[in-house]
């Protein structure tokens, strides 16, 4: 913006009202000045100006005529702005005691715009480093900016006049140009200079006067053209990471109006087809229709803090979400949610709970867990398994589940039983390697009054009876000793059993599930297990997977492990994504019991509200982790002994800290059965 106090000239010439026309004429000579100022009274009335001598002396006949004068001024605060008025041709200037500073006439001020405004343009220019050339119709240069030169490396006044396209190396052809026609992008050279820029016509009152070009060196350009590419490829590779991850990413303004959705979009959370659906969308509209609950992003920013929650929505799944508040020079710009789908697909859950019935038999049966044991899964193949399981639980064969010890056999097989028809009725869980020998077919089969020294009176039932109409789930079958193997042999035969002393057959019905870690093939062929036996059990055989064949899970299952234990401990922690990675990515040995074990560790020793990377690290590798202290030995023995003295020596070290054979069993990673087993090793 230009003021009136920038182009003001000082006033050199003043004159009376009644001087003659000849005092004028002197006065405007001695000053060197085109215009003169006339007073009355002291104060400027009007002016005198070259032009308007000229006209008067034509019709005169002598010098000592009195002036005439114009009065078309007007007086203005120097300090404004430039402005033109209406049938005014002078503007006089005074500062803010109301004394004249000067004057200029409208005719220069407005040619001192102009040159201000070109002025600027060209700062503008130079600025974004364009060079500019403007050409009259026969491509002589007229102008030339400073940028320009420097790209050419060649003077103004070495160019200006010159033609221009004999300078340029180009391969279109200019005259296009004059002919109204624009270039975009254009290539060309002057001294050895690659260039590249626009060529246009220059268009005054619509009739072409010439071109203008407008050019950038063209590394500069390429080296933009190539950070922008570096950007666009960047963008591209995010999305891509993005799409395949897991995690849906959202993006949420202050307001609550969501601008992106990246990654795997949720459709369970939103009931929509598509993230085009969502964005631009209230989040507290979604909220009032009841997609989900709670509203995380309102929770985040009103607590100013990173949170993290599961989400229920609309179509009743569960969604793990962090949201984590973005702020930018103290305000908060956005809330950026990471969300992830936790719901295990299959409705088994809701029924693994155990029954009335099924709860009083557990109570009854040996030791076994009476917690509920939901299946926990996001991978394609447990989903498959679970449908397998399904499909299977419509029919009463009998299933082998086969598995590395911790996989969650135990979990399945309550989720078949809760699957099929017999659900309302017990499930009878026999681990077969914690009974002792002695008493495991009694405890099976049952026994009649008397049967033997110390039988109760009355006798008793077997596990086989009381899972009447139910299932039985036999644990660990591969300790069954061979003389078992026989009689359980004929239940399965014949769906009867004989009591221990007893005589008479009682039918009983029921679903046979058993379970294993060992290779039963293996066994058969040395002659441990029975191979008749084995047929009968391995009617349909289900390997459940290692954690390391189905990472995807373990996301699901950590959120659902630390739920469980926040909810006995009374501890509220969350993990952060960073520490789900940890987890996530670690080869779980010891299977879920061990993935299980250490969540429960982690919220126990971890600080502050979220179970950090650091944490899961220092949990796995550290000190306290899975580097434990190397055995050491000083003397040489058959290895088997020493395998067996370490097993031995682990164990009593376990029972001395935990004083139950589970909890030693879950310290040491290996399942209850093969606890028991070593125990009663050693008493024999
Ligand atoms: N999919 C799952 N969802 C939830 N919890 C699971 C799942 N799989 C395993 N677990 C938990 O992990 C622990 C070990 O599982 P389970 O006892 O079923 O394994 P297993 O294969 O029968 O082990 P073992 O061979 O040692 O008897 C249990 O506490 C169980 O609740």
């Amino acid at each position: 913006m230009m003021i009136w106090e920038q182009i003001l000239r000082p006033i050199s010439a003043i004159i009376d009202r009644r001087a003659e026309l000849q005092d004028v004429l002197r006065e405007m000579h001695e000053q060197g000045t085109d215009i003169a100022f006339v007073t009355e009274n002291g104060n400027i009335v009007g002016y005198v100006h070259t032009d308007s001598l000229l006209e008067q002396l034509r019709d005169i006949p002598d010098l000592q005529q009195p002036i005439q004068y114009r009065k078309d001024i007007l007086k203005v605060p120097h300090l404004h702005p430039v402005e033109y008025y209406h049938n005014i041709s002078v503007v006089l200037g005074m500062n803010t005691n109301g004394d004249i500073t000067g004057y200029s006439t409208v005719r220069q001020a407005r040619y001192q715009m102009n040159e201000l405004q070109l002025t600027h343009m060209n700062e503008i220019l130079n600025g974004a480093g364009a060079g500019v050339v403007r050409t009259n119709t026969d491509f002589e240069i007229e102008f030339i900016n400073e940028t320009a030169e420097n790209i050419l490396g060649l003077s103004r006044s070495f160019l200006i006049n010159r033609n221009y396209k004999k300078l340029l190396t180009i391969n279109k052809d200019i005259n296009r140009v004059i002919q109204g026609e624009t270039l975009m992008s254009v290539s060309s050279s002057i001294n050895f200079k690659q260039i590249s820029g626009n060529f246009s016509p220059l268009r005054i009152d619509g009739k072409v006067t010439g071109l203008v070009h407008i050019f950038f060196l063209r590394e500069t350009f390429e080296e933009a053209v190539q950070e922008l590419e570096f950007v666009r490829n960047l963008y591209s590779d995010l999305q891509a990471v993005y799409a395949s991850s897991h995690e849906q990413i959202l993006v949420v303004n202050p307001n609550g109006e969501v601008m992106r959705v990246a990654g795997t979009f949720l459709k369970e959370f939103w009931e929509m087809k598509g993230p085009e659906e969502v964005i631009g969308g209230n989040i507290y509209d979604f909220e009032n229709k009841g997609m989900f609950r709670p509203n995380i992003v309102d929770l985040c920013i009103k607590k100013k803090k990173k949170l993290t929650m599961i989400q229920d929505t609309i179509r009743g799944r569960k969604v793990w979400s962090v949201a984590t508040p973005v702020y930018h020079e103290g305000k908060l710009e956005k809330v950026v949610v990471l969300s992830r789908d936790i719901t295990e697909t299959s409705r088994l859950r809701e029924k693994t709970a155990p029954t009335a019935s099924e709860q009083e038999a557990l109570e009854q049966s040996m030791p076994v867990s009476h917690t509920d044991k939901p299946l926990i899964y996001r991978s394609r193949v447990v989903e498959d398994l679970v449908d397998e399981v399904k499909r299977v639980a419509r029919v009463d064969s009998t299933v082998l589940f086969t598995g590395e010890s911790g996989v969650g056999k135990e979990v399945f097989a309550r989720a078949l039983h809760a699957a099929s028809r017999r659900s309302e009725q017990a499930l009878i869980r026999v681990n077969c390697g914690a009974i002792p020998e002695s008493l495991i077919e009694s405890e099976l089969f049952g026994y009649e009054r008397g049967a033997f020294t110390g039988a109760d009176q009355k006798g008793k039932p077997g596990l086989f009876e009381m899972a009447h109409r139910g299932s039985i789930f036999l644990d660990e079958i591969g300790e069954l000793s061979p003389n078992v193997q026989v009689k359980l042999l004929r239940v399965l035969q014949e769906k009867e059993i004989v009591r221990v002393g007893g005589v008479h057959t009682i039918p009983v019905d029921v679903r046979v599930i058993a379970a294993t870690n060992q290779n039963l093939q293996e066994m058969i062929e040395r002659g441990e297990f029975r191979e008749d036996l084995y047929y009968r059990l391995n009617v349909i055989p289900i390997r459940i997977p290692p954690l390391r064949e189905r990472m995807e899970d373990i996301f699901s299952l950590s959120i659902y492990f630390l739920q469980q234990f926040a909810r006995s401990y009374q501890i509220e922690k969350g993990f952060s994504p960073e520490a789900l990675e940890v987890l996530e990515n670690y080869d779980w040995p010891g299977n879920v019991r061990e993935l299980q074990n250490i969540v429960e560790r982690l919220l126990v020793t971890s600080q502050g509200e979220f179970i950090q990377r650091e944490d899961v690290l220092r949990v796995l590798y550290g000190e306290t982790g899975r580097r434990r202290k190397q055995p050491m030995v000083f003397e040489l023995m058959p290895l088997k002994e020493a395998v067996a003295e370490l097993e031995s020596q682990l164990i009593e070290l376990g029972l001395k800290k935990y004083g139950t054979a589970l909890k030693v069993s879950e310290a040491l990673g290996v399942s209850p059965a093969t606890i028991s087993r070593r125990m009663n090793k050693r008493l024999r």
